[in-house]
């Protein structure tokens, strides 16, 4: 049977998708999240000039020239405006952050003054606008802050809190379930010895993945590799009202492998199943109404890399934000070899090359249980299928892991 390509593996994954039911989360909650709307601001920053130093207040067109003896009438402060006018041969005394005053244009900062009693003398020239933040010079009142779908971050916080926004509109949090399967795994720690046991370390990094695109996850246990257990857990799953039911292990085509029956015995479809991916081929997609169900190898690079490219695309389509991964380009280190039919994902480690670029060289082993090799790599290098072999400065795309 031929494999599916990966990118309609990805397209049947994201396909006849509405994002989850928007909510509203307070702004010191909302870290992470997808804004279900539109943020537009509800006040103008700032709300009238306002002066950027501390220094004098004055009127730029009324300086009778350098320097410039004038009287100060008084005093704005951040918080504390000055209440009148500045008028010719004036001036006010203004700190940051401060109200400029009605008939002031202009800030003299105070290191170009001398200060004597109540009168200040202005030893530097100075133009209209200097030091002042005019009136919505950082947005305007009903102005667009940020778009549908844009994730929030520390930035786009603090502009959402400037424009007076104390709860936002964002996606609810997929919720997602995790099942590991097969007799021989075991919780890290509980590792007796036994040559057979294999511990568990697809969830962890499963979930850190998730859970950084915006989900809650639970970790559902191990299966044994037994059709019953394997049945039971997820109908048990599909019970719970999660959004997303991700297992590993089981995806091949071996005796043990039983996701893919259990699955359709539960009434699961499968609309992927074994695609031209590596690492990566047994995975499988399916869907019962609302609940979507990916099956990922047991393999852990293999996992993660299924989860990278499918599974957090579809964490961040349910919350309406881009599904990525984004590719970047790069220029080969080291050369490759010709690829098969498979796209393959190879973990590879950038420098900064001469021309300011990225420069890329794969790891000799790509093995897909090799998690020291996962953990050094900091990008995915992309071969696509049937790609001729490639020599050093040849343009390539990577996956950066820190994107
Ligand atoms: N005859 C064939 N054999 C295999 C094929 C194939 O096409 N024909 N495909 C290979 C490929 S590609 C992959 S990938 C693996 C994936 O198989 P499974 O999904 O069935 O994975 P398991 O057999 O259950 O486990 C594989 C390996 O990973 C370890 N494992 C499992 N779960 C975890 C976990 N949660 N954390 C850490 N490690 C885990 C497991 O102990 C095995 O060592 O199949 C190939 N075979
Ligand atoms: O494609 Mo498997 O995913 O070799 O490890």
């Amino acid at each position: 049977m031929a494999l599916m390509p990966v990118d309609t593996a990805l397209a049947e994954i994201l396909a006849d998708l509405d994002p989850l039911p928007a909510e509203t989360v307070a702004i010191g909650e909302a870290d992470g999240r997808v804004l279900a709307a539109a943020l537009s601001a509800r006040r103008s920053q700032p709300e009238a000039d306002m002066s950027a130093m501390d220094g004098y207040a004055v009127a730029s067109d009324a300086l009778p020239g350098l320097p410039a003896r004038l009287r100060v009438i008084g005093t704005s402060a951040a918080g504390h405006p000055f209440q009148g006018r500045v008028g010719a041969g004036e001036a006010v005394r203004i700190f940051t952050g401060a109200l400029v005053p009605a008939g002031a244009d202009t800030v003299v900062i105070q290191e170009n003054t001398s200060r004597d009693g109540d009168d200040v003398t202005l030893i530097a020239a100075t133009g209209a606008g200097r030091n002042v933040r005019l009136a919505g010079f950082d947005f305007a009142a009903g102005g667009l802050l940020l778009p549908a779908g844009h994730r929030l971050d520390a930035r786009s916080l603090m502009l959402a809190a400037a424009g007076n926004l104390a709860e936002l509109p964002v996606r609810r949090r997929p919720r997602i379930a995790i099942l590991q399967t097969g007799d021989e795994l075991v919780r890290p720690g509980d590792a007796t010895g036994a040559a057979s046991e294999v511990v568990v370390s697809n969830v962890y990094g499963l979930a850190a993945l998730c859970r950084a695109a915006g989900a809650h996850v639970d970790d559902l246990g191990l299966v044994r590799d037994d059709m019953d257990a394997t049945r039971s857990a997820v109908r048990d799953a599909a019970s719970r009202g999660y959004d997303i039911l991700v297992t590993s292990g089981g995806a091949s085509v071996g005796e043990h492998d039983l996701i893919a029956p259990a699955l359709r015995a539960e009434g699961i479809a499968l609309s992927v199943h074994k695609i031209a991916l590596r690492p990566g081929k047994p995975l499988m997609f399916g869907r019962r109404a609302d609940l979507r169900v990916l099956g990922l190898p047991g393999n852990p690079v293999s996992a993660y890399v299924c989860a990278l490219l499918f599974l957090v695309p579809l964490v961040n389509a349910l919350q309406g934000a881009a599904p990525g991964p984004n590719r970047r380009p790069a220029r080969l280190a080291a050369p490759v070899r010709a690829n098969d039919g498979r796209r393959d994902y190879m973990r590879a480690r950038t420098t900064p090359s001469a021309d300011g670029g990225l420069a890329v060289a794969p790891f000799a082993t790509q093995d897909s249980a090799m998690l020291s090799v996962l953990a050094q790599a900091d990008c995915l290098l992309i071969r696509e299928p049937n790609a001729p072999p490639g020599e050093p400065g040849d343009g390539c795309e990577i996956i950066p892991f820190n994107a």
